[in-house]
């Protein structure tokens, strides 16, 4: 399973939820990766822990004031980066131009999409993975994978139908280990996660719960 933080714009200290991540994933040998705010990349990736931007535009160098590039996430130290969050919704255009960018530019992608049928649209855009977040779910108390576990497994087998090669996610109200094990026996081969980790009084405490069941 791949444990995916977001850190949103939340008011969480970046560098402790980087390192307690590079530790945890260390110890425990499951892949985490923190994504930080776009100022924040630089220092979260130079703590070693797998650095994500939360959103890249389409375009490339040129006049495009205000715009996130690819290329400078990477630059920065990104290895992947989130698409279409939920909080972050493109047009199916724009979607399929930040895929390209964060090609362009060697980051790995993950679209994010509200629905299974959503999820099948952004798979046939060729990302390296795609995340079902049912908005109605995300910031609460209760896990996807409790909440509405045909929400998963139908998300898993539409973008199966789509690309066998694309990595199916899931999100939203994802917090304890036994969360991540329902997601994992759903289908889902990650989780991305945010106030679970970032709200938390010790975020180390809550990754180990994380990963205590995988
Ligand atoms: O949006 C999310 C991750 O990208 C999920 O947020 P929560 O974990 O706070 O529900």
């Amino acid at each position: 399973m791949f444990i995916l933080v977001n850190l949103k714009a939340y008011p969480c200290d970046p560098i402790e939820v980087a390192t307690a991540a590079r530790d945890v994933a260390e110890e425990s040998g499951v892949r985490i990766a923190v994504s930080p705010q776009a100022a924040d990349i630089s220092r979260v990736a130079d703590t070693g822990v797998e650095t994500w931007a939360q959103h890249v535009d389409p375009n490339g160098h040129g006049s495009h004031t205000g715009s996130t590039l690819a290329e400078a996430v990477a630059e920065a130290g990104a290895v992947g980066t989130l698409i279409n969050h939920s909080e972050k919704r493109l047009k199916l255009a724009d979607i399929d131009g930040s895929v390209q960018a964060a090609e362009r530019a060697d980051l790995e992608t993950c679209v994010c999409a509200n629905n299974p049928a959503q999820i099948g649209a952004v798979a046939a855009l060729g990302p390296d993975s795609v995340a079902v977040e049912p908005p109605e779910l995300i910031g609460g108390d209760v896990s996807v994978a409790t909440a509405d576990p045909g929400i998963v497994t139908d998300a898993v087998d539409a973008a199966a139908n789509v690309d066998d090669d694309v990595a199916v996610y899931c999100g939203a109200g994802i917090s304890t280990g036994d969360d991540v094990v329902t997601a994992e026996e759903l289908g889902a081969s990650g989780i991305l996660l945010a106030s679970g980790v970032a709200k938390a009084d010790d975020p180390r405490a809550a990754l180990e719960d994380l990963v205590s069941g995988l």
